[in-house]
């Protein structure tokens, strides 16, 4: 049984289909690159993992059980996401932190926050500060960071090194790498072509919300 298996799934908006007939197996493991124009429905497909939005045809299974059918809060604990935009609370940035331990009624633990910040190369002096304080490719850190204090089982990543330097790019893609050492399932979208061959084993092609290619490189 796949991790997730999307059948024949399809999205459509306002009489535009965004995504169709998408057809896609994700094992345990797998470090699936997704890459396609600008506007090709790579986002959509991401937010569907995780049950943003419905499929309007088809269906989603994740471990074998309708996605549609799971709790959003606790599928949210095991299938964790990070967008382009991050989406922090307008507070600081250890409350934002230290969310996802309130989420799960645990105490928050200050070793896991430094452990974060010491794989993002960081200070933790940067948990008393406003998240309108920080830069752009602070926050993505930061946001990378809040959906991996819990490990999940599979995170979903949508462009987040697009507002980080070369340094910072570099520190994040070993974060997201050892995460996939360490068994979590990654979906992530990228614009940059090595980037996606980089770490991935397989590549998926999409235009106009449909499968172009399906590539196992390893
Ligand atoms: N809920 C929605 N309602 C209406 N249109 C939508 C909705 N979600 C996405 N779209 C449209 O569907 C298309 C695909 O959007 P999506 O964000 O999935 O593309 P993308 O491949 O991730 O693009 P980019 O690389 O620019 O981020 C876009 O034209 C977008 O405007």
């Amino acid at each position: 049984m796949s991790l997730l298996e999307f059948s024949h799934v399809s999205f459509t908006r306002e009489n535009r289909t965004i995504v169709n007939d998408l057809s896609l197996s994700i094992e345990a493991g797998d470090f699936l690159s997704i890459v396609g124009p600008s506007g090709s429905g790579k986002s959509t497909v991401l937010r569907l993992c995780c049950h943003l939005i419905s499929p309007t045809e088809g269906t989603i299974h994740f471990h074998g059980q309708d996605l549609m059918r799971f709790n959003p809060m606790e599928l949210r604990k095991q299938i964790s996401y990070c967008f382009q935009m991050p989406y922090l609370f307008g507070d600081t940035v250890r409350n934002n932190l230290e969310y996802p331990f309130l989420l799960r009624n645990k105490p928050v633990d200050p070793d896991r926050l430094e452990e974060l910040f010491a794989a993002f190369q960081m200070s933790t002096s940067n948990l008393e500060k406003e998240i309108q304080h920080l830069s752009g490719g602070e926050k993505q850190r930061i946001a990378l960071m809040r959906s991996i204090v819990f490990q999940p089982e599979i995170l979903l990543l949508d462009e987040v090194t697009s507002a980080l330097d070369v340094a910072n790019t570099q520190i994040v893609e070993k974060v997201i790498e050892a995460l996939n050492q360490a068994g979590i399932t990654i979906l992530w979208i990228t614009h940059n072509p090595e980037q996606s061959r980089k770490y991935a084993n397989k590549i998926l092609t999409i235009d106009t919300g449909e499968v172009r290619s399906l590539e196992a490189i390893r």
